[in-house]
């Protein structure tokens, strides 16, 4: 194992939503206790669209097929990873890779992510640590979601990890066990109404600002949320197709109008979340709806006095991701648990990861 107390790691993301590869060369140092941790560079590559087409349609090649694009997208990422290295002059110890989600079916206990680790060594020549999900959904976890470990250890000043994606989740701490939920939908909702006038997204929440609440709107969606407030399963695209479209479809309400309810209602839904924890908190604000100024401006009112709002410099809110699974590799690396079973459900705590050139 492991023992070092200095590490430069690179930690690669590719998220759900298909906007590219997330790249972060971050430093780690261990401190007498926990550890301190920098970006130092960080960059998104997009895809381009023959490769988001072969990722989006992956779930549906042979097996045979499914493994040669493995090692094709592997190679991929080493090519980046590489160009990134040689471009600013870096050397990384290792490649701590997340990959690109194809399949996520723990009840049968299994979870792919495509991008084979040792041919991402292979042509980076660097070690790498890879498939960080398969060992927690064998021992019976959801196998996700995994940040809230890293929220553990590198994010522990704060109360709660909020991140604004697609889908608004946090996690916090309850009784010294860490726990993470999906709160509600947040970006997909703002971008799909976005869409409609040929946008990728509301930017800084302009049009929302100038709409006025539709009650009728908000207490639907409010309904909806108050179905599972207690249950906390996690809300994927099917529940936001089947459920929020139809009422985001509503010929009679102004565009306007729409955009500002549903700022409304994700900024209500998540202050309720944060605040039904502990009076007091300081949250700290990832993801890019913490660019979103006027959902954040909402959120500040409906908080007052009783949430303090952080929102980090842009390389966190945009490459925390990439940052925590550099930093789950770490840990792995070090043979030190990654992955917490008060999150996924796990039978226990584990460390996962394949390792590859080590
Ligand atoms: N200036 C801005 N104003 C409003 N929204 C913004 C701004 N910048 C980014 N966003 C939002 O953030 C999104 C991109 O960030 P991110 O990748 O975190 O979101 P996501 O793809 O919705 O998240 P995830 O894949 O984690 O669910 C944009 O599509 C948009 O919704
Ligand atoms: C299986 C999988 O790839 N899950 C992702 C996905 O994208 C968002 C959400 O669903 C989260 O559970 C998870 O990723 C983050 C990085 C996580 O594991 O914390």
């Amino acid at each position: 194992m492991d023992s070092k107390d200095k590490y430069k790691v690179i930690g690669l993301m590719s998220g759900t939503s298909l906007d590219g590869l997330d790249i972060a060369f971050c430093s780690f140092i261990k401190k007498e206790k926990g550890w301190s941790f920098k970006i130092d560079k960080a960059e998104t590559v997009k895809y381009s669209s023959s490769w988001m087409n072969k990722l989006s349609q992956a779930h549906q090649l042979s097996g045979e097929q499914l493994i040669e694009l493995d090692i094709s997208y592997g190679e991929l990422l080493g090519a980046l990873t590489k160009d990134f290295l040689v471009r600013n002059k870096l050397k990384a110890d290792f490649i701590a890779s997340h990959g690109h989600t194809i399949f996520h079916q723990p009840r049968r206990k299994f979870t792919y992510q495509l991008g084979n680790g040792n041919a991402i060594h292979a042509i980076t020549n660097t070690p790498v640590v890879y498939d960080f999900r398969s060992l927690d959904v064998v021992l019976g976890g959801e196998g996700a979601p995994l940040v809230p470990a890293g929220d553990e250890f590198l994010f522990d000043e704060y109360d709660v990890c909020l991140n604004l994606g697609g889908i608004a989740n946090l996690s916090t701490k309850v009784k010294k066990q860490r726990l993470a939920y999906d709160i509600c939908f947040t970006n997909m909702g703002l971008n799909y109404l976005a869409s409609l006038v040929k946008k990728s997204y509301d930017k800084d929440g302009v049009m929302a600002s100038t709409g006025e609440i539709n009650s009728e709107l908000l207490k639907s969606l409010n309904k909806i949320y108050n179905k599972f407030r207690n249950k906390r399963p996690s809300l994927g695209r099917e529940m936001f197709e089947l459920q929020i479209l139809p009422l985001l479809n509503n010929k009679k309400i102004p565009l306007e109008d729409k955009l500002r309810t549903f700022t409304e209602s994700a900024a209500r839904e998540i202050i309720d979340a944060i605040v039904s924890h502990k009076k007091n908190v300081k949250v700290l604000c990832t993801g890019g709806g913490a660019f979103n100024s006027f959902l954040i401006s909402r959120m500040l009112e409906l908080g007052g006095d009783d949430v303090t709002l952080i929102i980090p410099e842009d390389e966190i809110i945009k490459f925390k991701e990439a940052l925590v699974f550099a930093f789950l590799g770490l840990l792995r690396i070090r043979g030190e648990v990654n992955c917490l079973k008060s999150v996924t459900g796990a039978s226990k705590d584990s460390s996962g990861g394949i390792l590859a050139g080590f």
